[in-house]
């Protein structure tokens, strides 16, 4: 089978998403789609998946010309889409949601859920996904729920199957685990389209690979290409992939956390006796396998935990029963991870987005009436700076591109006067050029005297930001240790390794 899309075109409004993109992908091909924030990737994805119709260009499936009304049709021509947000239905079990949508594309494969069962395990057991039918999906930890979207596409039939940044939310373990499915998949002839922002694995991954920048194709470079000319063609100028920080001027402590207990609803602990301190001007990561605590820990110090025990002194003052009004008002800035969930408000605008976590909208409310000259200026300064790409200020945050969205709360948070910095996966979704610019206004923050509290999955991220490191495993400190601590050393730490000499 092959794929190609010629000259599409998709417009919103006056902006030009897609401006006559043609790409093709054949049967046993993994095609990497590359591009900057905003470059028009999603959409050329959801034009190939009936979800948006092209304004011009056509789909062509075997040299033969296709039109896709909506998903069913897309997905009834053998096209499959992975989402980077689930689509599944957390209370159903993994056999009923690869049964879900069976009825809506007119096959009648999967109707009932015996025969639902044993399709999962037939296509589980083909690629070893090792899943069971079952479990139900929200008992299933994020890797494995992505498992149950690639098996409800093949299900399907699904001979394209478009992944849209499926590594973003995964851990390094789970990356891997994916790249060896991808290639399983590609040797028994499935197409596929893969989206990610992590040239490491576009190269490791891709036969092909198609640059997009602005809506149109820039280049379609060999999968040989350094990370240094892929970054240069993205974003159009060359990036700096690496940090450069002079070393941390801490000054005294800041916040002084002590055996921080988190537990949830069900009495289950998810942070367990946790101190720590972090100085003024100084970084301090926390690195982790995702899942170990480190959403727990950055939601109890922003007031969105009910069960905290122990304490978290910010410059005197216990965080821990306050409100998260207060403790925003505190002079907290939070990158949360969940940036849909806790970080926007789809439906207002970037201009309303922007005044959001400030106190009493200071300073652009007074006497209760939005200054909306100050208001606006303010937002198209961030908008410039950020190089955040919307149809301007006045854009829901909503119809952003997911990077673009991630960069509106970062400017945001950063903009606002802290006495700590909460930055939780600060650059996930982010193309190479903004994570630059975002790393240096972290290393900016630090440098302005303020404590960061750095939480990633991404080791690299940790490495070249911090200051000291402390390592979580199963809501426990396992060391706090200094930068320059060999990853070997660190790898080892995340899987609860206690390391020589450290000290908490
Ligand atoms: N429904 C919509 N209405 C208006 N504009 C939209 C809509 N959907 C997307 N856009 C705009 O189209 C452009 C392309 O967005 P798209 O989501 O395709 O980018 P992307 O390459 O996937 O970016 P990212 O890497 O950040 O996910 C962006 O400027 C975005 O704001």
């Amino acid at each position: 089978m092959k794929l190609a899309l010629r000259d599409v075109t998709k417009r919103f409004g006056t902006l030009v998403a897609n401006d006559r993109i043609s790409l093709t992908v054949e049967s046993g091909e993994i095609h990497g789609l590359l591009g900057e924030n905003g470059a028009g990737k999603s959409t050329l994805m959801n034009v190939l998946y009936g979800l948006y119709q092209a304004d011009e260009g056509e789909i062509l499936l075997d040299d033969k010309p296709v039109h896709f009304r909506d998903p069913g049709d897309a997905i009834a021509a053998g096209i499959g889409m992975v989402h980077q947000h689930f689509m599944l239905v957390p209370v159903f079990t993994v056999a009923e949601n690869v049964m879900l949508g069976h009825e809506a594309t007119g096959r009648f494969g999967i109707l009932d859920i015996d025969a639902a069962r044993k399709r999962v395990r037939e296509i589980s057991d083909r690629f070893g996904f090792h899943l069971d039918p079952d479990a139900l999906v929200e008992n299933l930890p994020v890797g494995i729920q992505q498992r149950v979207e690639i098996v409800k596409a093949l299900s399907r039939d699904a001979r394209v199957l478009v992944l849209d940044e499926p590594t973003a939310v995964l851990t390094p373990q789970e990356t891997d685990d994916l790249m060896q499915i991808m290639r399983q998949l590609k040797e028994s002839g499935t197409a596929i389209i893969f989206i990610t922002h992590k040239l490491r694995e576009i190269r490791e991954a891709a036969d092909r690979i198609t640059v997009i920048r602005r809506g149109a194709v820039v280049g379609e470079p060999p999968p040989s290409a350094s990370n240094a000319e892929l970054a240069a063609m993205m974003v159009g100028r060359p990036v700096e992939l690496t940090v450069h920080k002079d070393p941390a001027q801490p000054g005294p402590a800041a916040l002084t956390v002590r055996d921080l207990r988190v537990t949830d609803d069900d009495g289950h602990v998810h942070v367990d006796g946790v101190s720590f301190e972090i100085r003024r001007g100084e970084v301090l990561g926390v690195a982790g396998v995702q899942g170990n605590g480190q959403t727990e820990l950055t939601e109890a110090l922003l007031g969105l935990q009910a069960h905290v025990e122990g304490s978290m002194v910010l410059d005197d003052v216990e965080l821990r029963g306050r409100s998260v009004r207060r403790v925003l008002d505190a002079g907290v800035g939070f990158i949360p991870e969940d940036r849909q969930g806790e970080g926007l408000v789809g439906e207002f605008s970037i201009a309303e987005n922007m005044m959001l976590n400030r106190s009493h909208g200071k300073p652009f409310v007074s006497l209760g009436t939005v200054q909306q000259r100050a208001l606006n200026a303010f937002a198209q300064e961030r908008l410039d700076q950020y190089d955040i790409r919307a149809s301007g200020i006045d854009q829901h945050a909503a119809q952003l591109s997911g990077g673009n969205q991630q960069k509106v709360i970062v400017a945001r948070e950063l903009s606002r006067d802290l006495r700590l910095l909460v930055a939780a996966q600060p650059t996930r979704g982010v193309d190479v050029g903004s994570i630059e610019f975002i790393h240096k206004q972290i290393v900016a923050t630090r440098d302005s005297g303020v404590p960061v509290l750095l939480v990633s999955t991404e080791l690299d991220e940790i490495v070249a930001l911090s200051d000291r490191i402390m390592v979580l495993y199963r809501g426990r400190v396992v060391g706090i240790v200094p930068a320059g601590t060999p990853r070997e050393t660190l790898g080892l730490m995340m899987a609860g390794e206690q390391p020589e000499g450290s000290a908490a």
